[in-house]
């Protein structure tokens, strides 16, 4: 099991995370838990199903490096800081195997009275300039995957990675779930909210340009051996990426994205 560190914001809004990945594990706000965390959850030291995993320096297999990066299944240095869980990466042996390049990352989780802010910060220290997709994967906790929408992508073209990739037009609804659901929305600098039915979360971005959005459905996850069985039923990954474009950093360069989400409303809480 990974030590876990705690940090309480105003009213309620309290984060668990993990140096390990730099993964936030819970966020529980205005009564409830928002992220969804697998009670089968593989804690040895690979990657965990849940809260929100940090992709870096490569989405998925689009790279030759470990899927979706390294950056989830290395343990992270904490700093000390009075109003946010922050966490620290240096390039090391581990990282230069995979991607020869000086880098700093930092990761803080910052908890507010009705709101979750998780900012990335990629700093090139390096003598060359690198190229890097990066995500904030979070699994979003819903009553039922079957009641869940997305709203905010609807004139958006994506592509689809469950139809090998095919780039798809607009489908002029707000996402649904009846199986697999595995997009990437390219340019989505816009405010999205997500729906089960009886709760709403806004979800924006800053930096990232693309969101990834991601259920496995039944059938997939019937082989996912690190989900509970109907386990899909109850997360939705809304992901901010910036997948389709990867960030390309000179020697000095920082680049920073973050991640919002900010309770709506609480019918029925
Ligand atoms: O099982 P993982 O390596 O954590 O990946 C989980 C999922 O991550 C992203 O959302 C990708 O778009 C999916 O294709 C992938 O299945």
């Amino acid at each position: 099991m990974h030590n876990t560190l705690l940090m309480s914001g105003p009213g309620d809004s309290r984060v668990e995370a993990t140096a390990f990945g730099a993964q936030a594990l819970s966020w529980h706000c205005r009564g409830r838990e928002r992220l969804y965390l697998s009670p089968r959850a593989d804690v040895s030291g690979a990657a965990i199903r849940g809260g929100v995993p940090v992709i870096f320096p490569q989405f998925a297999a689009r790279g030759p490096g470990p899927r979706h990066g390294f950056a989830r299944t290395l343990t992270w240095e904490t700093e000390p800081d009075p109003e946010r869980l922050r966490f620290r990466l240096r390039d090391r042996e581990e990282t230069r195997r995979h991607w020869p390049y000086r880098f700093g990352a930092e990761l803080d989780v910052e908890p507010g009275e009705d709101r979750l802010r998780i900012t990335l910060t990629v700093h090139n220290a390096d003598a060359d300039p690198f190229e890097f997709s990066a995500a904030l994967h979070t699994y979003l906790a819903v009553g039922d995957i079957a009641e869940t929408q997305v709203h905010g992508l609807e004139d958006r073209p994506y592509i689809d990675s469950a139809r090998g990739g095919a780039p798809c037009p607009p489908s002029g609804a707000p996402v649904r779930f009846g199986g697999e659901v595995d997009r990437i929305y390219a340019d989505t600098r816009r405010l999205l909210r997500v729906t089960d039915g009886e709760h709403m979360l806004r979800f924006e971005a800053e930096g990232f340009a693309d969101t990834v959005v991601w259920n496995p459905g039944a059938e997939l996850a019937a082989g996912l051996s690190d989900l509970e069985p109907d386990g899909y039923r109850r997360f939705v990954c809304v992901e901010a990426a910036q997948v389709l474009q990867p960030v390309r950093l000179q020697p000095g360069q920082t680049w920073t994205g973050a991640q919002i989400l900010t309770v709506q409303s609480n019918r029925g809480c």
